[in-house]
């Protein structure tokens, strides 16, 4: 058994996806990073948003994440997706609009844990969270966000491995320190079922109990 599962190549299993494609395209135009989310990753979250009524998004980049999400909503349903850069929630506005999702998806700009606290003041609740945004404020975005999810929602967390780093007990960094802090309150929590997938840099998921 491989210690790098993240790194089989089963995006070539995969049929490909002319909208991440185009993304990647513009994100090298600008000299941008590709931080999206890898296509099966993006099928998973198009899988569980199928059954959600509002979604929650942190961390909007290009909006890749948000278009595989979008693709699963239900008709009427909703997505709103957390950035703090304006020029990544404008390119994402962008890139939502050409995949035409405008209309079922709002990027809100600000900080992602400020946001949180006002939609917890309006009341709105979510049945799908998906978290890849600042990795060391993880443990506090699971705080903020269980209390806006409903039961049965799914709370979806990206890089839970940290580059395998979390697993190293020498690494104290912000980012695998914050991290173990995650799993442990994941599986503490007695509101949440939890577990860790092996999936690219580690997947963490958590169901709210009903
Ligand atoms: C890894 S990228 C998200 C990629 C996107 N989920 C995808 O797969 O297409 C992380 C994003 O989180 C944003 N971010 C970082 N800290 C944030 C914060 N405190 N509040 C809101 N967004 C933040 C960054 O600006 C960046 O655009």
């Amino acid at each position: 058994m491989t210690s790098d599962l993240h790194e089989l190549p089963i995006e070539a299993a995969l049929p490909g996806d002319p909208i991440r494609a185009a993304i990647r395209q513009s994100l090298s135009e600008r000299g941008w990073p590709d931080m999206c989310v890898p296509q099966a990753l993006g099928q998973f979250l198009t899988q569980l948003a199928m059954s959600a009524s509002a979604a929650l998004e942190i961390g909007t980049y290009a909006g890749y994440s948000a278009i595989c999400i979008a693709r699963g909503l239900p008709s009427g349903a909703r997505l709103v997706t957390l950035e703090s850069r304006p020029e990544h929630a404008q390119l994402a506005e962008h890139h939502i609009a050409a995949a035409g999702f405008g209309h079922c998806v709002e990027v809100v700009l600000g900080d992602a844990a400020d946001t949180l606290l006002r939609l917890r003041r309006e009341g709105q609740r979510f049945d799908l969270a998906f978290i890849d945004a600042h990795k060391p404020s993880y443990p506090r975005y699971l705080d903020l966000a269980l209390e806006l999810m409903r039961p049965g929602g799914f709370l979806v967390f990206d890089n839970a491995f940290g580059r395998n780093r979390v697993f190293d007990p020498s690494a104290t960094s912000p980012t695998p320190v914050a991290l173990r802090e995650l799993h442990r309150k994941l599986f503490a929590e007695p509101r949440l079922v939890s577990t860790l997938l092996p999936m690219f840099d580690g997947v963490a998921v958590a169901r709210v109990r009903p």
